[in-house]
């Protein structure tokens, strides 16, 4: 924490002022924090109305209001008072992002120095302003607050603008009325048992090769509820095929009708990836077992084939988005028309989105969830996924769950795994714990476990940070071929530039070559060359235009996009040397250099050029380009004005699993970003064959053991580590993410 903070110089003199004692002093604090970015104008106009509103409602209230409505913006569903006070400055956007540290407006550990919790939870006591969420919950509040008991006898606080607070009830209010279905709602364990048997084969015999895919199928077969968690390559899109193969089966044989399914991630580029392994696996599926069991009699198999969706929509269109509205067409009472829901990066999924899904979801239609509960979560409000999950490592299934895991798999779990005080939503989890993409050679899977390894009795920060260091080996002698590690002296490395624009294979093991994957030897790592260098190689000929030859245009396209998935620089940051601005801006220089790129200094700060690539970073339905699509500009040729050099579009998948390519003219896109480096945050759903992480040099609270997770999974095949800073990884990989919300079940 102190190094956190440590460029930050104390006030001097006449700053030591009482920020609390009137409005005026605490808007004019809030003020100097807006101006540097500590705080979002959002929040001190909250603190403006309240005022205008509520005149007396006391400052050390209206601060708390200020920090409850700036945590929503950094992932937190609420403030809470005790964590505040313990770590006053982790609540402000601190330090600023690529700012400089000098003349800092107070820090709130000095603006909160004198204050106690039984103080401020006095001044939450206002009626007007703050409803008790316990005893008047209907009010009418913008506020809310919760009290719990603590251990020691006194009670915590919660803060929460009223919106997030009641999200978090109906979540909770609706899950809990799902877990509490009957039991005897789903299939029985004999009548899964051959079905089952049939898609995984017959249970092993020994409880400790369980095959917990096997396990969540039966699990999410037998519950309207369910979820199921995993790290990369686990086998979730594998179960949840085979689940869904199940459950048409069952259906079809009892009433020859098909179960009504949809597939749904929360992003485009989320939903097309899932979209092709889906189509993969559903391809490959063999149904023959399945469709002679008792369970399938009489089911003709390609029937029961296309009863597997595998077309995937994401959340905003399955609900129904509306312009200029954060309502859906779907609710309460309009209710989407299905049986099955699946959704899949079910981490991304934040608080308002999961409320507004229950709230639209028909209560006998059987949710899915399956999703990475270690990754980053949502980058808004909530981390739904992680809260449902806190308990999956252990598994905590009652002797019940278990007896009908016996019946229903064959399987017995072993007695680590059974807790007969096991609550109803551990009933409905399952979590994949045997990675099949990557294998104890793989240093991407070592080190995603390293850095994920949780603290504990047994495990030291210092093993931990040796065990991190160990799977990434020295930098001149990596451990691993599927893993590099650049050390940077500064700003200026040439290292850099080769690891962009090649892609570094020296930084790996026998530069890269000979390594074999599961179809032949793998192409060693690349930069981002490879895609600029297919634009140029493969570009229609001049005379060809996009409306006779669509096909050469589109085939030119998919080829640039595809290779451009190869490579992608990830980073912490948005601001400074080493966040998306300066890195795009860097990397852009180093492909000018070598001739990848022509454009001028102006246009590569903020115009189109051919070969820039750009991310959608909002969703925008006129055009079908969703949040995180990524598209690359290209210039066809202008035959109609051949004085004119390019004629500029840009190329995005359709993201429908077609293969098909809408091009799109860059007026029209309004919320796009270069993408040359992007943030660990917005890289989530996405996968790329080699992934270059790039770490800052100074320590920012951003940095997070569950951020270096998410962007070392985000690599298939090679994985480079940037390190700019000393000591910035051993400390990023021993902090962790605390979302602060009451979802705790
Ligand atoms: N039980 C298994 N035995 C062998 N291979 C498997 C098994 N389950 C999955 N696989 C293979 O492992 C790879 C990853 O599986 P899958 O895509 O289902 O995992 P996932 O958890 O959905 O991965 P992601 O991290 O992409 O979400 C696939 O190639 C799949 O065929």
């Amino acid at each position: 924490m102190k190094d956190l903070f440590s460029g930050l110089e104390e006030p001097k003199g006449d700053e030591a002022v009482a920020w609390l004692n009137d409005v005026e002093s605490l808007l004019a604090l809030l003020e100097r924090w807006v101006q540097r970015g500590w705080l979002r104008a959002l929040d001190r106009a909250l603190v403006v109305f309240l005022h205008r509103e509520v005149p007396d409602a006391p400052p050390l209230l209206l601060l708390a209001a200020a920090l409850a409505s700036h945590q929503l913006g950094r992932g937190h569903v609420c403030l809470d008072l005790d964590l505040t006070l313990h770590a006053p400055d982790l609540a402000l956007s601190l330090p600023p992002e690529g700012d400089d540290l000098s003349d800092p407006p107070p820090l709130p550990s000095q603006v909160l120095a004198d204050v106690t919790l039984p103080a401020w939870q006095a001044a939450l006591d206002h009626p007007p302003l703050v409803a008790n969420g316990q005893a008047d919950a209907d009010a009418s509040t913008p506020l809310v607050r919760w009290n719990s008991p603590q251990p020691d006898g006194t009670h915590g606080t919660r803060l929460y603008l009223r919106r997030y607070w009641q999200y978090e009830q109906d979540i909770r209010h609706t899950l809990q009325a799902r877990l509490s279905a009957p039991d005897d709602s789903g299939p029985a364990a004999e009548s899964l048992r051959h079905a089952l048997d049939a898609l995984f084969g017959p249970a092993s015999g020994d409880a400790e090769t369980l095959d917990w895919q096997k396990i969540a199928c039966a699990l999410a077969a037998r519950a309207n509820f369910s979820v199921i968690t995993g790290g990369p390559g686990t086998g979730k899109t594998t179960t949840v095929v085979k689940l869904l193969a199940l459950l048409q089966a069952l259906q079809l044989g009892e009433s020859g009708r098909a179960l009504r399914i949809r597939l749904a991630a929360p992003t485009g580029k989320a939903a097309a990836r899932l979209n092709e392994s889906i189509a993969k696996q559903v391809a490959n599926l063999s149904l023959v077992e399945l469709a002679n069991t008792g369970s399938g009699d009489g089911i003709d198999l390609s029937t029961l084939k296309a009863a597997i969706p595998t077309e995937v929509t994401t959340l905003h269109r399955l609900l129904g988005s509306r312009p200029d509205t954060r309502h859906f067409r779907h609710h309460a009472d309009n209710r989407l028309a299905l049986d099955v829901l699946v959704v899949d990066e079910a981490s991304m999924v934040d608080i308002e989105m999961m409320a507004a899904l229950l709230d639209a979801l028909p209560l006998r239609a059987r949710l899915v969830l399956l999703g990475d509960k270690d990754q980053l979560a949502s980058v808004e409000a909530g981390a739904v996924l992680g809260d449902l999950c806190q308990r999956a490592d252990g598994a905590h299934y009652t002797p019940a769950t278990a007896a009908w895991l016996q019946a229903a798999t064959g399987d017995t779990l072993p007695e680590r795994y059974i807790d007969t005080h096991g609550q109803p939503l551990d009933q409905a989890i399952t979590m994949l714990r045997v990675s099949h993409r990557f294998d104890a050679e793989s240093g991407i899977g070592q080190l995603a476990q390293a850095v994920n390894a949780p603290l504990d009795d047994g495990h030291s920060p210092k093993d931990k940070k040796r065990a991190v260091r160990q799977v990434l080996g020295a930098a001149a002698q990596p451990r691993y071929a599927d893993i590099a590690h650049l050390t940077l002296t500064d700003t200026d490395d040439p290292a850099f530039d080769r690891l962009v624009v090649d892609g570094n294979p020296a930084g790996f093991l026998k530069n890269g070559q000979g390594r074999q994957g599961r179809d032949g030897e793998l192409p060693p790592p690349s930069g981002y060359r490879h895609y600029l260098d297919v634009l140029n190689q493969q570009r229609p000929p001049a005379d060809a235009s996009l409306a006779a030859d669509k096909d050469v245009f589109d085939a030119w396209a998919r080829a640039v996009l595809d290779a451009h998935s190869h490579f992608q620089v990830l980073c912490a940051l948005r601001k400074g040397p080493w966040g998306v601005e300066g890195l795009n801006q860097r990397i852009a220089a180093a492909l000018k250099r070598q001739g990848l790129i022509s454009a001028g200094d102006r246009d590569i700060e903020r115009g189109w050029y051919p070969g820039r690539p750009v991310l959608v970073t909002r969703n925008d339905y006129g055009l079908g380009l969703m949040n995180g699509d990524i598209g690359i500009t290209l210039a066809l040729p202008n035959a109609r004005q051949p004085d004119n050099p390019w004629l500029p579009r840009v190329a995005f998948p359709a993201g429908d699993g077609s293969g098909r390519i809408k091009w799109v003219l860059p007026s029209r896109l309004q919320t796009v970003e270069t993408v040359f480096a992007m943030t660990v945050h917005k890289s989530q759903g996405s996968e790329f064959t080699h992934t270059a992480l790039v770490l800052p040099d100074s320590p920012n609270p951003i940095l997070t053991r569950e951020l270096v997770y998410t962007g070392v999974t985000r690599a298939k095949n090679w994985f480079t580590l940037v390190e700019s800073g000393r000591g910035i990884l051993d400390e990023t990989v021993l902090r962790e993410v605390t979302r602060v919300s009451g979802l705790g079940f």
